[in-house]
């Protein structure tokens, strides 16, 4: 193992600077504190390799990657297929927070005591409407934004054993279901449930320990309250190995309960190893000025970040445009976004536009604008996570294989499934591969005839329960245990169903339909928060005025943390639009000078007034 480890290179010929390797190499509990782009992801992709090409985490151990958002999780294991075996790949696994404690609780569900055991069939709580309703019913009015967040806070503050009084007795509505309550389970409630699980089970505490010798924890600065203590409860005083990396300018979920002192508390508890990385892989040198300046803004820690040796050093174009109207601001975007891509040979894919807060209020204006020249943008929130689902990419690349035998990223998507949920990955028994084959052959001709006479939307819906029926609905949950509880899965299917359908009413072609599903057409228009982990080359951040940032004055290093998330997802281009006229009203951006003030120091900014006298 010695000799593996001292000869072993990172793939794809990557070159780590050396701290990254450094922590690559790290057996012990680690931190790896790097701003944007310095390849905080691509190093857990490559210490997966390493650990698992060098047989530092033993077969049959795991390594398990927890992340914050979904394209996040898949985003990784992505990376990994690509880099190891199968053998080598099955061993690593990637979830989001949310899912593994969910995955504890469904499995171990029966290991909770009938009183504190949730309806099997509990639903996930998609706002806090039902939660408050259950306070509601016990007899407490949750009357204004403040007084809600403090009770719904409160709900998950203490051990499952130590809640009593009023959330005692909300906890219980939720967790049974009484009248016209549904059972209903916050993601937070989930996890303080998985813990229960864990503190009261030694065995199963155990058992996790033992399946996971390694854990990643990608983005870790916005690691909640509840889920760190998860984290503790599953492998402090472990001989489990952690490797967080995080940058805690990207802070962006305040709001939402993120421990503002995640990094000192880890690195105590953990004892872990600290590593700074100084380069920037993503993005033009020009934009490093903007970053370190912001950086300065937000705190003494000085932050010199390098750029990657691919880019000269005037690369990076940088610029505030300010516009009189909003259709005026919207026709020049539609104008530069026309040049991006037909000039600069930019895709669709790698042009974002980015918002403070709501997507919708925006959406309508500039994806009415870009469609007068043809190009097609749409709000991404519907369909970021939904893209992600692995129900759908099977349904997806099945839809795709019958239309096209040609397809066969498609073709081998569905056979590896249908391999896998059969149970039939190691075989080797040519009747039975023939077998599998011939089966999966005639359904794709069935789908094929039947999507030429689909005319509904219920037909559609019927074909792709059929699909699901073929595959068999059971073994899908077994291999995809996201699944398993409740009628997540049947929601999926339902909006699976919905969006295609409107894209075939407007494409008349299925294999136009799903191309523009998958979005591989349109313009992502997202909020700063959905566009976290990503990059593209080009950014427009629309509506850079105090209405955006309209809590500026009460959470100012957080909107400016946002800001800087913002503007870091960006590789070549950045334009940041102001209209003095939107939506009716006049607006400002003298609250958020400061954001101004920021991009004018670092001395590599444009700004444009159109259509000003
Ligand atoms: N060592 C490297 N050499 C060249 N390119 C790299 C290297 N590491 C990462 N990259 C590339 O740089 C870009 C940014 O990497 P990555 O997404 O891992 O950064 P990050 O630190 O997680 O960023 P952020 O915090 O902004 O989400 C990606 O396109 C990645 O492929």
């Amino acid at each position: 193992m010695g000799n593996l480890i001292k000869e072993w290179k990172p793939s794809n010929g990557l070159i780590l600077e050396s701290a990254a390797l450094n922590a690559v190499k790290d057996l012990n509990n680690s931190l790896v504190a790097a701003g944007p782009g310095a390849g905080k992801t691509e190093l857990l992709a490559q210490k997966a390799c390493f650990l698992l090409e060098t047989k530092s985490c033993v077969n049959p151990s795991k390594i398990l990657a927890i992340s914050f958002k979904k394209d996040a999780a898949v985003n990784l294991k992505d990376r990994i297929k690509l880099r190891l075996s199968k053998n080598l790949e099955s061993r690593f696994i990637s979830q989001t927070f949310d899912s593994f404690a969910k995955s504890i609780l469904d499995r171990f569900l029966y290991a909770l005591s009938e009183e504190i055991r949730p309806d099997p069939n509990y639903e996930i709580a998609a706002n806090q409407n039902e939660i408050v309703r259950a306070f509601s019913k016990c007899g407490v009015n949750l009357y204004n934004n403040k007084i809600k967040k403090q009770y719904i806070d409160n709900l998950t503050k203490r051990r499952l054993e130590n809640v009593s009084g009023i959330y005692k007795d909300v906890w219980d509505k939720l967790l049974k279901g009484d009248g016209d309550i549904k059972p209903t389970l916050s993601f937070q409630m989930i996890s303080v449930l998985a813990i229960h699980v864990l503190e009261t089970n030694p065995l199963i505490l155990k058992s996790l320990r033992k399946t996971y010798s390694h854990v990643f924890l990608d983005e870790f600065q916005d690691t909640t309250r509840v889920q760190y203590a998860l984290v503790k409860t599953c492998f402090h005083n472990s001989s489990t190995s952690i490797t967080a990396v995080g940058d805690n300018r990207q802070r962006i979920m305040l709001w939402a309960g993120a421990k503002p002192d995640i990094f000192d508390s880890y690195k105590k508890d953990f004892n872990s190893q600290e590593y700074t990385l100084v380069m920037n892989h993503r993005s033009a040198p020009r934009f490093l000025e903007i970053q370190k300046t912001v950086n300065n803004y937000l705190q003494d820690v000085p932050f010199s970040p390098v750029a990657n040796p691919k880019w000269t050093e005037d690369e990076g174009i940088a610029e505030i445009w300010y516009f009189k109207d909003s259709i005026t601001e919207a026709e020049h975007i539609a104008e530069r976004v026309t040049q991006l891509i037909h000039q600069q040979k930019i895709t669709y894919r790698d042009i974002c536009i980015v918002v403070k807060q709501s997507v919708q209020q925006f959406s309508d204006d500039i994806i009415g604008v870009l469609e007068k020249v043809n190009i097609q943008a749409r709000n991404e929130a519907i369909f970021q996570d939904l893209l992600k689902e692995d129900i759908v990419l099977l349904i997806l690349n099945t839809l795709k294989s019958a239309l096209d035998v040609r397809d066969s990223d498609a073709w081998s998507f569905i056979w590896e499934a249908k391999v896998f949920f059969e149970g039939k990955s190691s075989t080797v028994n040519p009747f039975v591969i023939d077998e599998m084959r011939k089966q999966l052959k005639v359904m794709l001709r069935h789908v094929k005839t039947r999507l030429r006479k689909t005319t509904c939307q219920e037909e559609l819906t019927i074909l792709l329960m059929d699909i699901v029926d073929f595959y068999d609905v059971n073994k899908i949950r077994k291999h995809y245990p996201q699944y398993l509880q409740g009628q997540y899965i049947n929601k999926l299917l339902e909006d699976l169903k919905e969006y295609l359908y409107q894209y075939y009413v407007s494409t008349n072609d299925w294999i136009a339909a799903i191309d523009s599903f998958q979005g591989n057409d349109s313009i992502p228009i997202m909020t700063i928060h959905k566009s976290k982990g990503l990059e593209f080359d080009v950014v427009f951040f629309v509506g850079f005025d105090d209405n955006s940032f309209w809590s500026f004055s009460k959470q100012e290093d957080e909107d400016i943390c946002t800001f800087f998330v913002g503007l870091s997802r960006s590789k070549r281009y950045l334009y940041f639009t102001f209209s003095e006229n939107r939506f009716g009203s006049i607006r400002t951006n003298s609250k958020i000078s400061i954001l101004y003030q920021m991009l004018e120091e670092s001395g590599v900014v444009e700004v444009k007034y159109v259509d000003f006298d």
